[in-house]
């Protein structure tokens, strides 16, 4: 190709959209108010405001260091300790799809990443499927399955009158899907709404999918963020009681406050062992593609962390302390904001889980808690692990003044 060839071409590229929450956090980055506080991005900080490094993991990586460098170059059958230890946390040790070799994992990069190897590899062998995201949902959601070549649809999901799940509607929607539809469901700690459904609910989800013959993918990005570990996890096992194909991406970017390292997994349930050896080695492909392995320090990380009993009981014992203190700055926001916005009844952010909260603020509201340097997601999103002891005030404050 001539160099004017190449100049046209490039020339010819519009520039992408603004990626609405990686957009605000280069809005909140140039700004230069030191009180700035940032909402929008999905990310949990302690009480000075710091993204905590967890014990477990400094911990983990001294042990590491005790071994080999992190560095040393392992061939590209990857990290089968952490696809068990994965596997394990995610299905239960005692699964009957692990015993029976029916469930596999492979690394992924982050939550994301996860899915977009589900999205590729549901591609290759289901290419007329619609995908279905809750109504609304992560607004990567969308973006990853198009991109990865599907029709994507919505279903519904919220409703803003009761700030909850509108489950009739949501049931009603599963009932129309065309069967061998991909329905995309938050495994818990709805993102953007806080709204979960209730275990009742789940079941009859289940049932929904079961008759529909429905592929559900499960998304756990937050597993330990609502009731707990492994209270989080219980509908992964829902779904495997139920049979039928299942996948499942879950991501430590939270839960291990590694949100650089990029840690997270795929897991796909087959109907017998055979059928999950196929499976694996289209996985691996689809891998293979891409990055060929991913990075290893992460994964050495989580699975040291994962199969070490002392370190995993500190890890449960951290990850409780970050729930709980979100648990208590929803508290502290609904009281502080009742005394500062009687007008408005905000209640509704108490019962919400997982670190967002949908708080009805509208477009022009958040537009103007900007201009106080207070940044949140334009759907009204705001990220209460963002919150602490220092900024609560503020937001408060600043909340009652646009309203
Ligand atoms: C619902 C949901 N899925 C997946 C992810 C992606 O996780 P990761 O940051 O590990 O890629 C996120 C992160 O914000 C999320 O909220």
């Amino acid at each position: 190709m001539t160099s004017t060839a190449s100049a046209s071409l490039f020339s010819a590229i519009d520039m992408a959209p603004r990626d609405p929450i990686l957009g605000i956090t280069e809005a909140f980055n140039a700004d230069t108010n030191p009180a700035k506080i940032n909402l929008g991005v999905g990310v949990y900080y302690d009480d000075n405001g710091k993204v905590p490094l967890l014990q477990c993991v400094q911990k983990a990586e001294a042990k590491l260091m005790e071994q080999l460098s992190p560095r040393t170059y392992l061939p590209i059958e990857g990290l089968a300790a952490y696809d068990k230890a994965v596997q394990e946390l995610v299905f239960g040790a005692d699964s009957a799809v692990i015993q029976d070799k029916r469930a596999v994992t492979v690394q992924a990069i982050g939550g994301t990443g996860a899915l977009k190897i589900g999205a590729d590899f549901l591609k290759r062998f289901s290419p007329d499927s619609h995908v279905f995201i809750s109504d609304p949902s992560w607004e990567n959601h969308r973006a990853l399955f198009e991109s990865a070549g599907f029709t994507v649809n919505n279903y519904t999901y919220y409703d803003e009158a009761t700030h909850g799940v509108n489950f009739e509607g949501m049931l009603a929607s599963l009932r129309k899907m065309a069967p061998g539809s991909i329905v995309v469901l938050h495994a818990c700690c709805h993102n953007p709404t806080g709204a979960d459904l209730t275990q009742d609910q789940w079941g009859q989800v289940i049932d929904a999918v079961q008759q529909g013959g429905l592929i559900p993918f499960l998304d756990m990005a937050y597993q330990g963020f609502g009731a707990g570990i492994a209270e989080d996890g219980a509908v992964v096992r829902r779904f495997v009681d139920a049979g039928g194909p299942l996948l499942v991406s879950n991501s430590f970017s939270k839960s291990f406050s590694l949100y650089g390292e990029r840690v997270g997994a795929l897991s796909v349930v087959a109907s017998s062992a055979e059928e999950a050896a196929r499976l694996l080695s289209q996985l691996k492909r689809v891998v293979r593609t891409n990055y060929s392995n991913p990075p290893q320090h992460g994964g050495k990380v989580v699975a040291t962390v994962l199969a070490t009993p002392e370190l995993r009981g500190l890890w449960e014992e951290e990850l409780a302390g970050m729930r709980v203190r979100i648990k208590q700055m929803r508290e502290d926001l609904v009281a502080k904001l009742a005394k500062a916005a009687p007008q408005r009844d905000f209640g509704f952010v108490r019962e919400q889980v997982g670190m967002f909260s949908y708080s009805g603020l509208t477009k022009e509201q958040v537009g103007k808690l900007r201009e106080e340097s207070i940044y949140a997601v334009d759907t009204g999103r705001i990220c209460v692990a963002a919150l602490n002891s220092k900024n609560i005030d503020r937001v408060v404050d600043a909340i009652a003044k646009v309203l």
